[in-house]
């Protein structure tokens, strides 16, 4: 799969975070950040009029800290918390109940391997460190989202995340696509994970391009290998002549 040929100045594209735009490390604050990426995506975000937003799992603070001095347009907690091009934040309104959170904390207190993030509307359950634990995991966080109305449990890389019903990938790229810049424009969504499924239907849906990136089932069309690929690709485009980009 050639980016540069897919896409034109009438692209909107939306980049997954973890898994795509970084490697995957061992613990949420390990991922680095390659040199010339930041740069890379700021130019595209340029040339493409606006319309280039990240679409994580991560809360869009985070975004903003490893992409700093960028701030792009964005949705954080798979579409919990959605920043417009405008720079108005949108929210939905979900507290994760107590329950929940202390399903998720007894497990992390008990076992040193896994590790517990707290968000905004989401609470996740990292088992990267004591990989044998994720049907435990597993179990103990579906049994407290089934007793949670509106709750849904998200299956990640190596993380189980109890977030609203009501937000995804999916409805944050339809939301974006409803706005300027982003309005109009031929949609292309590159994601790594289960996760970014729903945004790969959407993108689909509007007449546009799901990239996959690395192995396993998928809805989307398209493949890239590796983040490093889609890293390499996307600096590749920056550094070409504006006139590309048609
Ligand atoms: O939607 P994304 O931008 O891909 O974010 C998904 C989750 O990414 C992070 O967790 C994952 O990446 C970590 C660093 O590589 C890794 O240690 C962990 O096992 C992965 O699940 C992040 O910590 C989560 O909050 C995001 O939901």
């Amino acid at each position: 799969m050639n980016l540069l040929e897919q896409l034109g100045q009438d692209s909107a594209l939306f980049l997954d975070f973890d898994g795509t735009l970084v490697d995957i490390a061992p613990t949420p604050d390990a991922v680095v950040v390659p040199p010339g990426l930041i740069d890379a995506l700021g130019e595209l975000h340029e040339r493409l009029g606006g319309a280039l937003a990240v679409i994580s799992g991560r809360p869009i603070e985070q975004i903003d800290a490893f992409l700093h001095p960028l701030r792009l347009p964005a949705a954080g907690v798979h579409g919990v918390e959605r920043r417009r091009s405008d720079g108005g934040v949108e929210v939905v309104d979900a507290a994760v109940p107590d329950r929940v959170r202390q399903a998720a904390e007894e497990l992390a207190a008990r076992h040193a391997g896994l590790q517990l993030e707290i968000k905004r509307g989401s609470i996740a359950l990292h088992y990267r460190g004591a990989p044998e634990l994720e049907a435990l995991c597993v179990a103990a966080m579906q049994a407290a989202v089934d007793a949670s109305p509106g709750l849904i449990l998200l299956r990640g890389k190596m993380v189980a995340e109890a977030k609203p019903a009501d937000a995804s990938k999916g409805r944050a790229i339809e939301a974006f696509l409803g706005e300027a810049p982003f309005r109009d424009r031929r949609p292309v969504f590159i994601g790594d994970d289960v996760t970014d499924e729903v945004g790969f239907s959407a993108v689909q849906r509007s007449g546009g391009l799901g990239i996959k990136v690395g192995e396993g089932a998928s809805v989307a069309r398209h493949r890239l290998p590796s983040a490093a690929a889609v890293r390499e690709q996307l600096v590749r485009m920056a550094r070409t002549t504006r006139t590309s980009l048609t």
